[in-house]
């Protein structure tokens, strides 16, 4: 089974008016040209939280720690699971986000968040995730290969339940 990640940095705005949250827009591979958290692929023998690090660092040069799980969410495509995504939380990090061939990432307010720019489930669980909230999600996509060309037709989401 394919597993993946997704990571969330938050920060208190500039204004000091709500929160900013770090979102990619990805330069490419699957979601190109769409906005969301930095992550990526789990290598073989590494752990969800070690890839969520890893993806950031590559994608945006920033230094995540003390990762919360917030997520797990099922893509299925087609009535097969195409992949399962572990989503983490976190408001410690060091370093500045720096673009790469990946990803530009940019500080967006969690208001601001622009989900006509993103995966078309997002709005459904993303809000939560930025609220403190913790999810698990069933996606269901038809229409084949790749999954971002796929139709999103049905979801299941369960909150606030240990992840
Ligand atoms: N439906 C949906 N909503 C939100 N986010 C996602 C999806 N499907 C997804 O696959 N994703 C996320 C999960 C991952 O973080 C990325 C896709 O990552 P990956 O498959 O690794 O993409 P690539 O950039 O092509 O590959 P590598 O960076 O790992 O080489 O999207």
């Amino acid at each position: 089974m394919l597993e993946t990640t997704l990571c969330f940095p938050l920060r208190d705005s500039d204004s000091n008016v709500g929160r900013d949250v770090l979102l990619i827009e990805k330069r490419r591979g699957l979601g190109e040209g769409w906005y969301n958290g930095p992550g990526g692929k789990c290598e073989p023998g590494e752990t969800p939280p070690e890839c969520a690090i890893r993806e950031t660092r590559e994608e945006v040069g920033l230094e995540v720690t003390a990762l919360e799980k917030a997520g797990e969410l099922t893509f299925l495509l087609d009535g097969d699971t195409h992949s399962v995504c572990h989503v983490f939380r976190t408001r410690s990090f060091t370093g500045e986000p720096t673009a790469s061939d990946e990803a530009h990432p940019e500080w967006i307010a969690i208001e601001d968040v622009p989900y006509d720019r993103m995966w078309d489930d997002d709005h459904l669980w993303l809000p939560g995730v930025l609220e403190g909230r913790t999810v698990v999600g069933e996606f269901r996509f038809e229409g084949g290969e790749p999954l971002d060309e796929a139709e999103f037709v049905a979801h299941d989401l369960e909150w606030d339940v240990s992840v």
